[in-house]
């Protein structure tokens, strides 16, 4: 029987993880809340954390066990809402982060939903699949007690996919006795899920970068473009961007970093990844000190990795004019500040990658009516509803003299704490 000797991360010091960089965030939105930030403490301290152990048989006959979180931020608005993270590096701060940004996230784009997120403290690609399975059901199982198509409702995030999604959903609809495909989002199609939803994150990257390069009066085409991570966010980004015209320069993943300043053949990348489960060994100069990627020169930097990789460290490095977060909350709030000295246009998470959970919702709406939309009709309202927050966070940051990042924080908040008083605080 293997035993874990490391002392779980959630009894280490929370505020100096990603749940600290958010802290820090919503200091620097009060001052614009008004009377409402009569009520800001609310958006300091999650509603509801389960922390939960997730047991498994190994294929050799031992056991291991596992980290499992679900937090659910905030339910002013709606049920919680958020992604569901495989990954070693899982922490409590890093799900109460995560669960925080799509609170203020969702209310930014005005989707009906508070704020969750979960996660398992694994590196999935050292378990076989038939052990993945066995580690999702039993973590579904464990957390079966809080999710719910009206509770919250799981979605995918760092290394999960439909097949995860499918099998969460499957396990949640075998303990209640009926199949309710609308306890997760990201589903496979033939379960219920949404034409759109897996492209949907890069495609409002896209959308909303388009946007930011419009209001800087540059064009788009030939203009170079670096891409942090390769998954579902980065790889789809870089793909839509480069057929508009653009010209994706770098690609970092965990593993490698690739340069061609005449552009990289992104199809033929995807199809690499697809193959080799990573960009490393593909057709392409590659550079050797990771660290370096941030000094490369280029016109746009999109970060769709992890959080907390633009740093003091390497902000100053930095020759992109614009950033567009793809990750969640991949720039520190010191980093945020030297960049904004430096002029760096930055369109923050909580709007740039908020395509994924808008089609997240049309999938939730979907499965309510039984009635599915075509993949024109959800591309079209996605764009829609990206370009009208984009635009509504742009006038509000050129009307207060804020970053993007403040105006969206302020948007959302706003929204959310206007609920939460509505609604008052007694049974
Ligand atoms: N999926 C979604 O719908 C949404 C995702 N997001 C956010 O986007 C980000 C990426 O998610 P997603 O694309 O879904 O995840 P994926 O698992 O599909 O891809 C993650 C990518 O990041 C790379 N990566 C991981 N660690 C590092 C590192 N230290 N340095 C460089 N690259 C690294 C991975 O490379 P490797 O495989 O080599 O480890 C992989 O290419 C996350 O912050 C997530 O929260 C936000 C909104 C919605
Ligand atoms: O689609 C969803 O519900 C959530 C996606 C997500 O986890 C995110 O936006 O970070």
């Amino acid at each position: 029987m293997a035993i874990q000797h490391e002392l779980p991360s959630y009894l280490r010091p929370l505020e100096t993880g990603p749940w600290g960089d958010y802290l820090e965030q919503i200091d620097r939105v009060t001052p614009h809340l008004g009377p409402l930030a009569r009520w800001v403490e609310t958006l300091k301290r999650p509603k509801r954390i389960l922390i939960v152990d997730v047991p498994i048989e190994r294929d050799d006959g031992t056991i291991a066990h596992f980290e499992g979180y679900r937090v659910q931020h905030n339910t002013s608005r709606g049920p919680g809402k958020g992604g569901v993270r495989f990954h070693q590096d899982v922490s409590l701060s890093e799900v109460m982060a995560l669960a925080a940004w799509m609170t203020v996230k969702n209310a930014a784009v005005n989707v009906p939903y508070g704020g969750a997120k979960g996660g398992i403290r694994v590196n999935p690609k050292t378990l076989s699949h038939a052990e993945v399975q066995r580690m999702t059901r039993r973590y579904t199982s464990e957390i079966n007690i809080i999710i719910g198509p009206n509770k919250d409702i799981p979605a995918p995030d760092v290394n999960t996919n439909e097949q995860i999604m499918a099998w969460m959903m499957d396990t949640y609809s075998m303990n209640q006795g009926s199949t309710a495909s609308g306890v997760v989002t990201g589903k496979p199609i033939s379960l219920g899920g949404s034409l759109g939803r897996h492209e949907a994150t890069g495609r409002g990257v896209f959308v909303v970068g388009a946007e930011a390069v419009k209001r800087l009066g540059k064009d788009l085409k030939g203009m170079r473009i670096a891409v942090q991570g390769f998954g579902n966010v980065g790889g789809i980004a870089a793909r839509l961007f480069s057929e508009a015209g653009a010209k994706i320069v770098a690609v970092q993943d965990h593993a490698a970093t690739l340069i061609n300043e005449a552009g990289l053949d992104i199809h033929a990348l995807q199809n690499h990844v697809r193959h080799h489960g990573s960009i490393a060994g593909f057709a392409a100069e590659e550079l050797k000190d990771q660290a370096a990627f941030w000094e490369l020169d280029c016109d746009i930097l999109i970060p769709a990795a992890l959080e907390q990789q633009i740093t003091p460290a390497n902000a100053h490095k930095i020759r992109a004019k614009l950033i567009i977060e793809g990750a969640n909350g991949p720039t520190v709030p010191a980093a945020d500040d030297i960049l904004h000295e430096k002029g760096v246009l930055i369109v923050p998470d909580v709007i740039a990658n908020a395509g994924g959970v808008t089609v997240s919702y049309f999938e939730w709406v979907q499965d309510f009516s039984s009635f599915f939309w075509t993949e024109d009709e959800i591309n079209q309202r996605l764009t829609r509803i990206m370009q009208e927050a984009f635009a509504a966070v742009w006038q509000l940051a050129e009307e207060k003299k804020v970053s993007l990042r403040t105006a969206a924080f302020i948007v959302g908040c706003t929204r959310v704490l206007r609920a939460r008083e509505m609604r008052g605080l007694y049974p």
